[in-house]
């Protein structure tokens, strides 16, 4: 194995060092033989850790594929990610989730942690098979019908309480279906405007206020997926300081972007949930600083060109985002290190349990790490993107920094800006 100096690099913005990878471990002790990378000017940080990313396979690899999304990944800075169940068949079986394991395996490019359906077919009639996920090689925690809402309370118990015995997550795509029956974007202002009907941030904040005491009631662990309104910030706070164990992910797009930006009609700005006003989004990172929101998680949602590139209210909601997240935080939070490599890194590893990921870069850990150079702009064109599909809001948008390069287990998967397979 390839031995790799990382010199004159800043750790988490501290002063310039050495970062010696033997064996795919950090080491200390002699560099002889190893391969110099002249790290000047970059900024190590723990490997990112997504805990929500649509990889689409089985069924939409024309959208995206197990491979092409771990490489997306690989150039965003990440080193493993949680790959959502809404596939086709959906990933509601221990042959399913075995099969996504495999195939993030065998393209090695970040550590693909399958995440179980919660029930069959994201049908929300019958809880699937947790228990055979969770013994399965793939090994899920975190059992999820993103996409959907598990409404049924009754379900969402069950659920809760199955999970409990092996200290397992339901991880909620929180939505009251009957509040948004219809909707295509926001309910507020600017949806009366455009005359669409709208998403009320209640249908969130009313499924998270709900979903809370039942974790509380059961004792169990709750996840609650891209938070996206200032009501849900606090319904969450107050729940934390009651000692619920719930934790919760903000999107990259819904600390920066609001919902104006569906006046233009463009597709690429539909998503669910939809993008919330200016006042949301200064109560989404002001909980991101405080806590509140414990994870950023991309919510990377690949779509074939013809499922956005079409009228407004038959695109398929979401956006694709493993390879502009960073930047994007980057942008919201500026340089504060620490900050983005708990958000981005330890805290997804933490709270899904993964060893060797989120690790404070010390010798002996494994060496699952990323480059970033800070002073670099990139202006975000689609085309360049590794993802197989092209749905990204920020066209044309200049973001700060640049991924120079990530290791997984001591492995360069990307380099000089490069996916290196
Ligand atoms: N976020 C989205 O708008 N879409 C996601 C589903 C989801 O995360 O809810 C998708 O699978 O496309
Ligand atoms: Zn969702």
């Amino acid at each position: 194995m390839t031995s790799y100096l990382i010199k004159g690099v800043s750790i988490l913005g501290g002063a310039s060092a050495d970062l010696l990878i033997k064996d795919g471990v950090l080491a200390t002790g002699s560099a002889d033989g190893a391969e110099v990378i002249d790290a000047a000017g970059l900024v190590a940080l723990p490997g990112l850790v997504d805990l929500h990313t649509h990889l689409r396979e089985p069924g939409r690899e024309d959208a995206e594929t197990v491979e092409t999304g771990s490489r997306a990944a690989a150039l965003g800075g990440y080193t493993a990610v949680f790959a959502m169940a809404n596939t086709s068949p959906v990933a509601d079986t221990a042959g399913v989730v075995e099969q996504v394991w495999r195939l993030g395996r065998e393209a090695g490019l970040v550590d693909v942690q399958p995440i179980g359906a919660v029930t069959v077919g994201l049908a929300g009639k019958q809880l699937a098979e947790l228990g055979a996920m969770a013994t399965s090689a793939a090994g899920v925690r975190i059992f999820s019908d993103d996409g959907h809402c598990v409404a049924d309370p009754r379900l969402m118990r069950r659920a809760l309480e199955y999970v409990k015995a092996f200290d397992g997550i339901i991880a909620q795509h929180a939505e009251e279906p009957r509040l948004t029956e219809g909707a295509q974007m926001h309910e507020g202002e600017v949806s009366t405007r455009l005359g669409l009907t709208g998403w009320p941030a209640v249908a969130e904040e009313a499924i998270i206020a709900r979903d809370v005491l039942l974790a509380e009631h059961v004792g169990s662990r709750l996840h609650v997926c891209h938070v996206s309104t200032a009501g849900s910030v606090e319904v969450l706070r107050q729940a934390k300081a009651r000692g619920v164990r719930v934790t919760a992910e903000v999107t990259p797009h819904h600390l920066l972007l609001t919902d104006e930006l569906a006046a233009s009609y463009d597709p690429v700005f539909k998503v669910n949930p939809p993008l919330r006003t200016a006042k949301d989004v200064a109560a989404l990172r002001q909980a991101l600083v405080d806590g509140v929101i414990d994870v950023v998680a991309t919510d990377h949602a690949p779509h074939a060109v013809e499922d956005k590139e079409c009228e407004w209210a038959y695109a398929r909601p979401g956006m694709v985002g493993l390879e502009t997240a960073l930047p994007v935080v980057l942008s919201v939070l500026g340089e504060q290190w620490e900050l983005i490599a708990e958000r981005m890194s330890r805290a997804p590893a933490r709270i899904a349990g993964l060893a060797g990921h989120g690790t404070d870069l010390t010798a002996g850990s494994p060496a699952n790490l990323t480059l970033v150079d800070p002073s670099a702009r990139r202006v975000v064109d689609p085309a360049e993107l590794a993802s197989r599909s092209r749905n990204t809001p920020y066209a044309g948008t200049t973001l700060p920094g640049r991924i120079v390069a990530t290791f997984l287990r001591g492995e360069p998967t990307v380099l000089d800006g490069k996916a290196v397979k």
